[in-house]
């Protein structure tokens, strides 16, 4: 069930719009995230849901209830909704107890149970409770400014950057700790980032924004192998794009013929295809493989995750290509060693 309607919104500072006429259902329950390069509109879009930002046009829909547009302006205090922001915007002042219950009546009997459950859910001890924001590490900081939002009960839950301040190895544990936290909460969860490794693991719907408008919006999955344009492709992750002429069902490229997904379109194109479908296997010395082949030129040794170069000589071409492919670490074959190019799975066919 659609429980949070985007419809048509624009929104402009200047000449140059910094929404442009923005569509999008967001389910019941679900985690979206909202990923684009910088100053493609995200925090705008993330502030006109709050109720920060007015929309020049369009209209906004919160569980039936319409929020902006259509003569509606719902002040942001009486939204329903959640904030988790990037520094986690903590009252220096008050203890942790005391952030996490400053939404809760002080005089309710369940105060303190309240503040104990919602700690014990984010995965803060106790004795935190009596400790002030400066005596927490950047982590605890996040779990008890999630703590505070949840003690709401939002209807839905924004989250702006909430992992950026925070190191690696913090910051997958605290994606998946605020990832079980929603689910558990039954919350409704949009999250801003401009990390697309972050936006494709958390998110159940991922909504790709490029200069103010919405370029591609579907589950991760689906925009991860089938991206709508080369942009899109690369900013989801490592890509390699080839040129190539479709006919029906297959791609004649550098790679030979690849099989295509069914129905993509013929022509002249650029298909895409992602490092994990391709495999480099070791030719023997002496017999020429069949198959496309190519010549390791150099290795990037990366531990578990290496770049191994891979250069493909052409017949019908004076400049020999580079094909950049990674490789797990125990498999990759050494400079200047022919490799055998096995490709799996259909390639696909961008429409731009
Ligand atoms: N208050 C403002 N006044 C004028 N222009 C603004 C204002 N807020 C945003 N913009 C412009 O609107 C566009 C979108 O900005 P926005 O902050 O939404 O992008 P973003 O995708 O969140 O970027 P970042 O990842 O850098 O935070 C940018 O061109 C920005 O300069």
């Amino acid at each position: 069930m659609t429980f949070l309607t985007i419809d048509a919104i624009s929104k402009s500072y200047g000449p140059t719009p910094a929404l442009d006429t923005i569509d999008m259902r967001i389910e019941a329950g679900g985690r979206t995230a909202i990923v684009g390069p910088s100053g493609s509109g995200k925090t705008t879009l993330l502030r006109i849901i709050a109720g920060f930002e007015t929309p020049d046009s369009g209209a906004l829909v919160l569980d039936g209830r319409a929020l902006a547009g259509n003569g509606a302006l719902v002040p942001a205090h009486k939204r329903g909704i959640g904030i988790v922001s990037q520094d986690g915007a903590l009252f220096p002042h008050l203890t942790v107890a005391d952030n996490i219950g400053f939404g809760l009546a002080k005089k309710a009997a369940d105060r303190n149970q309240r503040i104990a459950e919602l700690m014990e859910m984010v995965e803060l001890d106790g004795i935190m409770a009596a400790r002030r924001p400066h005596q927490l590490s950047g982590g605890q900081q996040q779990r008890v400014a999630l703590a505070r939002a949840l003690a709401l009960k939002p209807r839905l839950m924004l989250l702006d950057e909430p992992f950026s301040a925070l190191d690696t190895g913090l910051r997958d544990t605290m994606r998946r700790t605020v990832a079980r936290v929603l689910r558990a909460a039954g919350a409704t969860a949009i999250l801003v980032t401009h990390d697309q490794a972050e936006a494709l693991s958390f998110a159940d719907q991922v909504a790709v924004l490029r200069q103010g408008r919405l370029v591609q919006f579907g589950p991760p999955r689906a925009l991860y192998g089938k991206p709508r344009d080369r942009e899109t492709a690369t900013f989801l992750g490592e890509a390699i794009l080839l040129d190539a002429d479709i006919v029906p069902g297959r791609a004649e490229c550098i790679l030979g013929s690849l099989a295509v997904e069914p129905g993509s379109k013929t022509g002249q194109a650029t298909i895409m295809l992602r490092p994990e479908q391709i495999r480099l296997t070791t030719a023997v010395a002496g017999s020429e493989p069949d198959g496309p082949c190519g010549r390791i030129d150099d290795v990037e040794f990366g531990g578990g995750d290496c770049t191994v170069l891979v250069r493909i000589d052409r017949t019908d071409r004076a400049m020999p290509d580079f094909l950049s492919i990674k490789c797990v670490g125990f498999e990759i074959p050494g400079p200047g060693d022919l490799v055998r190019i096995s490709v799996h799975g259909p390639a696909h066919v961008l429409a731009d």
